[in-house]
């Protein structure tokens, strides 16, 4: 293979998104793969895949590989084989129930087992998702997991800052992904 043929192959990126059953991970996935958001839930079993080919500053062409992990995988077996490799990891809650919020701590805990022998760690970000259901809302935008857990600042990650996502109303995705 030529290096122009080499240099115009996409890099391949693989994002995990990971967090409790009906928080929202497959509609994340989903506006942002295909510009879609389904109404009705319908629980992910295992995983599934979305793809979606991103150009970068400089004409870097770069296809997301997102893994949407479902919520139900949390203690089972696989997960640390789903999260492995990940350059970027999205824990993603639901405004609306706290739980979701407070579990979120596992997940993390989950990802950084999974790292911790390895030389390169993922970008981890929150995602606090249906936020534009300002009514039901129960977790207040200014909680971040690790102001939650001050013991345990991420320093072994390159933790990124909370964003809100809303699927249905399909605001702005520029910023999560
Ligand atoms: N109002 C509103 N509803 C949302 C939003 N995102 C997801 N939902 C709804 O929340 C429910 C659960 O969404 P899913 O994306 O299936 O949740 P999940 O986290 O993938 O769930 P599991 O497959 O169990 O892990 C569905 O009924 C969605 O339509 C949002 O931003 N706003």
């Amino acid at each position: 293979m030529s290096d122009s043929e080499e240099e115009s192959q996409d890099r391949q990126l693989k994002i995990v998104i990971l967090g409790d059953g009906a928080s929202g991970k497959t509609s994340v996935a989903m506006r942002f793969a295909q510009e879609a958001f389904g109404k009705q839930y319908k629980q992910t079993v295992g995983l599934d895949f979305f793809m979606r080919r991103i150009m970068l500053p400089g004409n870097l062409n770069v296809t997301l590989q997102v893994w949407d992990i479902g919520g139900q995988t949390i203690g089972g077996k696989m997960l640390d084989k789903y999260i492995y490799g990940a350059q970027g990891v999205l824990l993603v809650y639901d405004i609306t129930n706290y739980q979701s919020f407070e579990n979120l701590e596992d997940w993390y805990t989950m990802v950084k087992k999974m790292n911790k022998e390895t030389d390169s760690q993922p970008f981890v970000a929150l995602v606090g998702n249906k936020s534009l259901c300002l009514f039901w809302m129960v977790v207040p935008s200014t909680c971040t997991l690790s102001q939650r857990t001050p013991s345990e600042q991420p320093q072994d990650m390159r933790f990124l800052q909370i964003l809100f996502s809303s699927c249905r109303e399909c605001v702005p995705w520029t910023r999560l992904f």
